[in-house]
């Protein structure tokens, strides 16, 4: 369908008639599109804050949020693009549409590994959209405190890399916390060389967060061998340090060299192109089923034979399909482990009931970390 000069949707596009029309009447055309678009957008905010109240008189902003009815709209939001603009586009066009929406009653504070222009920064805007209040904290276990403590609404930690694997600290901290997994994030990560001058020969001195060190090994090894690579605690206090010297450079997302007015001297520099990271959102409470979701649960099993096999097997007979399985030691006793694993379904789905019940016997203690929609796009 195309968009009349009044914005009103009519007869489909005639690609010959666009292809000879003026710029003029291009421009006419795109003018009539926007003014119908931002009345469609004012209507959805005025439609979205009475979606709020007639949820009630809720506390806060965090009680507004819907992380299930997000993901559901974000997937029709695909399922309906045949193109141009990719699924990717639309999704971040939409995420911040909602995001906005929400930020009507008041902007969600969420904590994030900063300082501003982490990975961990981009993972929120990614998820969260825009109209947010992201707060930088100083470590994974901080963004886990300040939720719980309720500084926070949603604190998002990274959890595992494509090229490096598990981050442990964060499935050690699932341990003992009380907080719930609500959501997930895929950010492809692209590493780049950053310094202030922007020239290669300049350096003698890398700054980065030892997982980027691994990301970027190869590539060091052929362009800078000689360089001293230094370990700081995120890529973000790499640029900072950059900053100041003439001689050094960071390894880092782009968007910490435009914080801290960094020059590209190359990029990006992964080893692996599909350089990925997985995010985990946390909050305080569990969310009804999307449709499409996924369930984290941690299960401490003794050290017998067959343990494992009998917590496993229930998904199997069940039909339900497990795509990670992480042992970690329990913290609770020697040889006593804990798994993290991850099952396609939602708990309130009678599969995934039957197969916790038929698990129970096995496990000392099996915790639901959280139930929540599977990344999009
Ligand atoms: O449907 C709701 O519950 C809304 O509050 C509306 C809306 C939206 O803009 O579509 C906004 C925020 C929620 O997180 C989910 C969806």
């Amino acid at each position: 369908m195309n968009a009349g000069t009044d914005g009103a949707t009519s007869s489909p596009l005639d690609e010959a008639a666009l292809a000879s029309a003026d710029l003029a009447t291009l421009r006419e055309r795109i003018d009539g599109i926007d003014r119908h678009i931002q009345q469609l957008i004012s209507e959805r905010a005025q439609y979205a804050a009475h979606v709020g109240r007639a949820k009630g008189p809720l506390a806060a902003a965090v009680d507004y949020y819907r992380p299930e009815r997000e993901s559901q709209v974000l997937r029709r939001v695909v399922d309906r693009n045949d193109g141009p603009l990719g699924d990717d586009v639309l999704v971040r066009l939409f995420r911040e549409i909602m995001s906005a929406c929400l930020a009507q009653q008041e902007p969600l504070k969420i904590g994030f590994l900063g300082p501003e222009g982490t990975h961990s920064q981009q993972a929120v805007f990614r998820h969260f959209g825009h109209s947010v209040h992201g707060l930088p904290l100083a470590s994974i276990e901080e963004v886990f405190q300040e939720v719980a403590s309720r500084s926070a609404d949603f604190g998002i930690v990274p959890v595992e890399n494509s090229t490096q694997g598990t981050i442990q600290s964060t499935l050690d901290m699932f341990l003992t916390s009380p907080l719930k997994i609500c959501g997930e994030v895929e950010l492809r990560i692209h590493q780049h060389l950053l310094s202030r001058s922007g020239r290669i020969e300049d350096i003698e001195r890398v700054y980065s967060h030892p997982q980027s060190f691994a990301q970027c090994k190869a590539w060091l090894r052929e362009h800078l061998p000689r360089a001293e690579a230094v370990p700081v605690s995120s890529n973000a206090e790499a640029a900072r340090r950059a900053r100041n010297a003439d001689d050094a450079a960071a390894i880092a997302g782009e968007s910490a060299g435009t914080v801290y007015g960094l020059k590209r001297v190359a990029g990006p520099i992964e080893d692996r192109p599909d350089n990925t990271t997985r995010f985990l959102v946390l909050g305080r409470e569990l969310f009804p089923s999307s449709g499409h979701d996924r369930t984290s649960l941690l299960v401490f099993v003794n050290d017998q034979p067959g343990a494992l096999h009998h917590v496993l097997a229930p998904f199997a007979r069940h039909g339900l399909s497990m795509s990670r399985i992480e042992s970690r030691p329990g913290h609770t006793g020697r040889w006593q482990y804990a798994f993290f694993i991850d099952i396609a379904g939602h708990v309130d789905e009678p599969a995934m009931r039957a197969a916790l019940d038929e698990l129970a016997p096995y496990a000392r203690e099996v915790k639901v970390l959280g139930s929540y929609p599977v990344a999009i796009a």
